[in-house]
């Protein structure tokens, strides 16, 4: 069966861990060990092996290990389809991150066309009651896995409205540069909007029924507080130009995919997905990763690697089964942390199992039964 799956994972001076090996099979794999022990970190170099600020959002700066703070580097062997590949990422001190493929440099979103990698962590866990930015990211990390390019489209998006907030904030009326950007972003933007309706259309296909434990949310793409719809370029061209006058009062731009935010109705019940309680709103976040993973096992050939951050822990135990059988039956490589092993008895041998401990500032990693 193809697969996308991690077969080796190497870290030096990331975070807690000056020097730690992996070597895998393309089981789900468990860590687990004492609160600060370094399991997260482990996740965040792995989220790193896709385009983006990683799992955290943090600078390169921040992931060089303490005291030494010289340069970081994650390298792995992904098994993606039939192919397998070295990839690299490294960073020096405040510099941007690099990326290397099969020992060539390249750049950062090529990462998306070898692997798709999910991410559910606990500040997520209020994703539904904080500001839209954080649903967007959560959206765009989701299309992501649908259509690599849509990084390419995002970066070139706020690249193009960055230029444009200097020009309103300069409160420059050069109409031509305006134009210029403007049709740049319109362009990007389109691209971007269409994709995540798109996405949201996979998504909604792919959840609930007989296939998952988890609950069903209605996605709804908000531009404002009315539904979005995939624009033409041209129209998304005319909305920025005509708000110029409004957005040189405001000092920034005022219309665009930026803006957008992602509405979830916890279907089975009728209510806003913020008034769910904790626990299902976990459950729904579950929900829609292992839809997007369902839908792109379909589309790409292989389910995504997932990374889940503590979510284990926070469901009760008929669902915490439920999602070990769903990981297992797609062929996901999830990788997934808890403080103690007993959090995964429901999985026995169908993962493998790393224990993480920390002594004297030095994290350490213990496989148990590998091949
Ligand atoms: N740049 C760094 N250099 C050295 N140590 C770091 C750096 N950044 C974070 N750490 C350390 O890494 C540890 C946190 O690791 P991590 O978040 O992976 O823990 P965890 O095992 O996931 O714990 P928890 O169960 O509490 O979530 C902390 O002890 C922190 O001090």
């Amino acid at each position: 069966m193809p697969r996308l799956a991690l077969r080796a994972l190497k870290l030096s001076y990331f975070r807690s861990h000056r020097a730690a090996h992996l070597q895998l099979d393309a089981r789900p794999v468990a860590l687990y060990g004492a609160n600060g022990a370094g399991k997260t970190n482990i996740l965040e170099a792995v989220s790193l092996l896709s385009p983006g600020r990683g799992l955290r959002r943090a600078t390169p700066a921040d992931m060089a290990r303490a005291p030494e703070r010289i340069g970081w580097k994650v390298a792995a062997e992904m098994e993606s389809l039939v192919d397998l590949h070295e990839v690299a990422t490294s960073a020096q001190g405040d510099a941007s991150r690099l990326v290397e493929i099969d020992g060539k440099p390249a750049p950062q979103v090529a990462l998306g066309r070898i692997a798709r990698i999910t991410w559910l962590v606990p500040a997520m866990d209020r994703l539904w009651t904080e500001g839209a930015a954080e649903r967007r990211r959560f959206l765009d990390r989701l299309v992501l896995g649908f259509d690599p390019s849509h990084a390419e489209a995002v970066l070139g998006y706020e690249k193009a409205m960055r230029e444009r907030n200097r020009l309103l904030r300069d409160q420059s009326r050069d109409a031509g540069w305006y134009a210029a950007l403007e049709g740049q972003m319109a362009d990007h933007g389109a691209r971007i909007t269409a994709a995540r309706l798109a996405c949201l259309d996979r998504l909604a296909a792919a959840q609930g029924g007989a296939r998952t434990a988890f609950p069903a949310a209605d996605l709804t793409l908000l531009d404002g507080d009315v539904p979005a719809t995939a624009p033409a370029t041209d129209d998304l061209a005319q909305a920025l130009a005509a708000s110029r006058p409004a957005d040189l009062r405001a000092g920034r731009t005022l219309v665009g995919p930026h803006r957008a935010d992602l509405r979830a109705i916890y279907a089975a019940k009728g209510i806003e997905a913020r008034n769910a309680s904790t626990g299902e709103q976990k459950a729904l976040l579950v929900s829609l990763v292992l839809a997007s993973a369902r839908a792109l096992a379909e589309d790409f050939g292989a389910p995504p690697i997932l990374l889940l951050d503590e979510v284990a822990a926070h469901l009760d135990e008929a669902r915490r089964a439920a999602l070990f059988d769903e990981i297992c039956a797609l062929g996901a490589q999830a990788w997934m942390t808890g403080t103690g092993p007993e959090l995964f008895d429901a999985l026995g041998d169908r993962a493998s199992y790393v224990e993480v401990s920390e002594a004297d500032g030095l994290s350490h990693l213990e496989q148990k039964g590998m091949p």
